[in-house]
């Protein structure tokens, strides 16, 4: 059995520092419940001393919330134990969580006192919390930029005071993965005390870092990680609890060591913090960005068609994605369009799919994404297409609040150009007139009607036309993400019809 590292989750602590993420009672309550049935091990559920509504969400979330340890941070002062004790202590299982900065940087420009006596208020407030509560955490505040000898004698007195956690934390994100990696090495070597707790890291991403330097740490002897889903927190966030997690599943025999966290609940929670905290996530976010498992180009679409693992790691169901996305672009090749379209139920013979195909790169380099309903459009028009005298070939159009719409139209014949030029009474009607003078036959529309078949401002434009030519009536479509040529492409379908009905 691979040796099990605790997830400490700090969402509702430390990624509630994130400006503007500030949650109520009921949306911590709400979080914590489901950060239990993602299966973490820690709730650390707020700041207790920092506000009444922070001490009555981390109370409320003590009564309720079962499974998890819950946590209320605590500076070492008795104070702020006395109310975190009070926030926690009905919890199943409570921790009080104390910190002091280590570093001479924090002694010096921010408590102003020295080692000895930081020592001192160090021992003293895990003595005060044990009078409370069994399980208390010390955490040496900016251990990463703390004298390692003076680090090795705070945590070996805080452990022989009782504390039952000791947490290294990395701020400000300053360290790198070996040389973190190499803290707690060193520290499992000088500090004995170390083998009879738990030993955890608390990294920040100010460099991007947070994940590697925990990762770092639990190949030297870490075994709790602290992190936050969406890896949310002050400044550049915390490491990210769902990259973790996927890190030691993914990479199991790599690290030898795991997680109880139930990774299928992940995209879960990563939406409800998302949307409760109001912080969206970048889509490339690993593991619970929107793109996370979405393919999108010609070659690796092909390969993911023909064999998940040529281009995914992880499977999207693992962390509870119901599958990977296939994204039609310009950049799809024919292997991703025919799987869509058999996905949409259309069997398409392979002359026809090649027409289709060239109708859809065409659209697609014109649109960013084409959907479902744009697919639908293109091979219907392409399964009702009739062999075409004209073809159409480009407009130019010239029109304006006050004066007369003129349109140049170009069709091809047998690959020959023909362009002419007409007015009309609005910019569709000169282009239809341009069209008819250059087919040589008028016809009266009958029925006209465009619709948007997808949405956004880039969305497929499909105009449906009844012509009326020679005393027969003939249907037409055409769809372009520009309406106008749209409606010239239905109108000259029309004739085409007329063409292919009378020769
Ligand atoms: C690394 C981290 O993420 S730590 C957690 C950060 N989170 C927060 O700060 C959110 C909650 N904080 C708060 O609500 C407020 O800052 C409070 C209630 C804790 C304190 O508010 P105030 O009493 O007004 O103090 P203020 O915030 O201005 O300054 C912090 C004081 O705590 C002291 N302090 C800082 N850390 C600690 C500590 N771990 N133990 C003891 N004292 C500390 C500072 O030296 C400063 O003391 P001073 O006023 O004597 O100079
Ligand atoms: C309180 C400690 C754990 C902390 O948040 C930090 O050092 O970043």
């Amino acid at each position: 059995m691979s040796r099990k590292i605790f997830i400490f989750d700090t969402t509702l602590r430390d990624g509630e520092q994130v400006p503007g993420a500030k949650l109520n009672k009921r949306q911590k309550i709400e979080i914590a419940q489901q950060l239990a049935v993602l299966g973490v091990d820690v709730i650390e559920a707020g700041f207790p001393c920092s506000s009444p509504d922070d001490l009555a969400a981390v109370k409320a979330i003590s009564e309720n919330v079962k499974g998890p340890v819950i946590t209320g941070l605590a500076r070492a002062v008795v104070e702020d134990i006395d109310i975190a004790w009070e926030a926690v202590r009905n919890a199943e299982r409570p921790r009080i969580h104390v910190f002091l900065g280590s570093s001479d940087i924090h002694l010096q420009k921010k408590l102003r006192q020295d080692r000895a006596t930081a020592l001192r208020q160090a021992v003293d407030a895990v003595k005060y919390a044990k009078r409370f509560c069994e399980d208390v955490e010390y955490s040496t505040e900016d251990a990463s930029r703390t004298d390692f000898e003076y680090l090795c004698r705070v945590l070996d007195a805080v452990i022989k005071e009782g504390a039952t956690v000791v947490n290294v934390p990395d701020t400000v994100g300053y360290a790198v993965p070996d040389e973190f990696g190499e803290i707690i090495r060193k520290l499992r070597e000088k500090v004995p005390g170390l083998d009879k707790v738990t030993l955890s890291v608390h990294c920040h991403n100010d460099l991007g870092l947070a994940v590697a330097n925990s990762l770092a740490a639990v190949s030297n002897g870490a075994n709790q990680i602290e992190c936050t889903i969406n890896g949310v927190g002050e400044r550049a966030g915390n490491a990210s609890l769902e990259e973790l997690v996927m890190v030691l599943k993914t990479r199991h025999a790599t690290f030898d060591a795991h997680t109880d966290v139930k990774s299928q609940e992940i995209y879960r929670t990563s939406r409800m913090v998302s949307r409760l905290m109001n912080v969206p996530v970048q889509p490339n976010k690993a593991i619970v960005g929107a793109n996370a498992f979405a393919h999108s180009s010609g070659i690796h679409q092909d390969g993911i068609l023909k064999d998940r693992s040529t281009y995914e790691i992880m499977k999207p169901e693992d962390v509870g994605i119901r599958q990977h996305k296939i994204v039609l672009t310009a950049r799809s090749g024919r292997a991703a369009l025919r799987h869509r379209l058999t996905e949409l139920g259309y069997t398409i013979l392979p002359e026809v799919f090649d027409r289709v195909y060239n109708r859809f790169i065409n659209v697609a380099d014109r649109k960013k994404e084409i959907g479902s309903e744009d697919l639908h459009s293109i091979v219907e028009i392409e399964l009702t297409r009739v062999p075409e005298t004209y073809t159409f070939h480009s407009l130019q159009l010239m029109s304006g609040s006050s004066m007369v719409p003129l349109a140049s139209v170009t069709l091809t014949r047998e690959g020959v150009k023909i362009t002419d030029a007409a007015t009309g009474n609005g910019p569709v009607d000169a282009v239809f007139h341009g069209i008819e003078r250059i087919v040589g036959v008028s016809g009266k529309l009958r029925d006209y009607d465009l619709k948007a078949v997808t949405m956004g401002r880039d969305a497929l434009g499909e105009a449906m036309v009844r012509v009326e030519i020679e005393g027969t009536v003939y249907s037409g479509t055409g769809a372009s993400p520009d309406v106008i040529e749209a409606s010239a492409r239905a109108y000259l379908n029309a004739f085409n019809r007329y063409f292919a009905n009378s020769h």
